[in-house]
């Protein structure tokens, strides 16, 4: 089922057209959200919020229209700025607890749900301190904190990943990876990194200058290339002669680092590439089915470099 529908979504800013006739789905589960800075992502939040509204096409956000109903989609759905937006002088305890409120729990249940929440993003230890002295890190998982803490069935991050370092990074996104998949709400993250999103997100949604670029499964995107690369034991340049033995078999083969990249077009490849080795009297260490990531997709072409011999 979609959380989020689009249709010919248009936001012309004076003098930028952020979003130009986008029309897209965000299935439940966790979505990514990606584009190079400015590509639009931030703009799309806003108007799926409803604190936007669109100057053309519109939007179903659980079933909602955000330009009429904001209030209604944003009582549903929990939002994380991208940027620093928290009040230095009172602690994430404090904060998170305001925002339950805010989002209509009555007290007892807002101080549950808070204590809760904040030992989920791992903040129980530090949620009494003031968030002015929080390192960045902390920062982002108190904004993550005050966007589930009333339970919505989809939430919104934007950008969660900005200026941590590389640990923090990983932390924030299995956070992510639970919030979609253990606690039941669905995820729109955005992100201008694709790498990132490759392991967390079910489905990724690419952006620029407005438009939709591509959105499907991730696994869609990360699928087998239907290429092995092999690895052979045996004297310097081995490598190569099983390329060329293969390449003179009808294998489509090249080389691949110090190894051989080889397109199984049909099933006796594997067969041939074993009884190559054997007949050349080498040793077989491996042979690896090989997978794009989401930035070779993207970045490099489908096909193998040409031609397709093993020189
Ligand atoms: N309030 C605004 N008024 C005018 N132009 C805006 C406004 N907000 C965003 N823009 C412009 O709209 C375009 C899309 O911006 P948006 O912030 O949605 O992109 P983004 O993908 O979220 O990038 P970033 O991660 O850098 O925020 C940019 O060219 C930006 O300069």
């Amino acid at each position: 089922m979609a959380v989020v529908e689009t249709q010919g979504l248009i936001m012309q800013y004076p003098r930028v057209r952020a979003l130009d006739n986008l029309t897209l789905v965000i299935p439940e589960g966790v979505t990514g959200v990606v584009g190079v800075n400015g590509a639009g992502k931030s703009t799309l939040i806003k108007v799926l919020l409803g604190l936007l509204r669109p100057t053309g096409g519109g939007a179903r956000v659980l079933g909602l229209d955000p330009a009429t109903h904001g209030a209604q989609v944003r009582e549903r759905v929990g939002y994380m700025p991208e940027h620093d937006c928290l009040p230095a002088d009172v602690s994430a305890a404090e904060f998170v607890m305001h925002m339950a409120m805010m989002s209509g729990l009555p007290k007892d249940a807002a101080r549950e749900r808070t204590s809760e929440v904040l030992r989920h993003v791992g903040l129980a230890e530090e949620r009494h301190r003031l968030m002015g002295g929080y390192s960045t890190g902390m920062k982002q998982r108190a904004k993550l904190a005050q966007a589930i803490v009333h339970s919505p069935a989809l939430v919104l991050l934007d950008e969660p990943t900005n200026g941590l370092d590389p640990r923090s990074r990983d932390d924030m996104l299995s956070l992510i990876d639970r919030i979609g998949h253990d606690f039941g709400i669905s995820v729109a993250v955005t992100s201008h990194l694709l790498g990132e999103l490759e392991r967390s997100a079910d489905y990724i949604i690419v952006i620029d200058g407005g438009r939709l670029l591509r959105a499907s499964q991730t696994t869609e995107l990360t699928h087998t290339t239907g290429n092995v690369v092999v690895e052979v034991l045996g004297p310097l340049g081995c490598d190569r002669q099983v390329g060329q033995a293969l390449v003179e078999r009808g294998v489509t083969a090249w080389p691949s680092g110090s190894r051989i990249e080889v397109r199984v077009d049909r099933p006796e490849t594997l067969d041939v590439i074993r009884d190559v080795v054997v007949e050349l009297g080498l040793g077989l260490v491996r042979i690896q089915e090989v997978h794009h990531t989401l930035e070779e997709v993207f970045d490099r072409p489908a096909e193998p470099p040409t031609p397709a011999v093993a020189r």
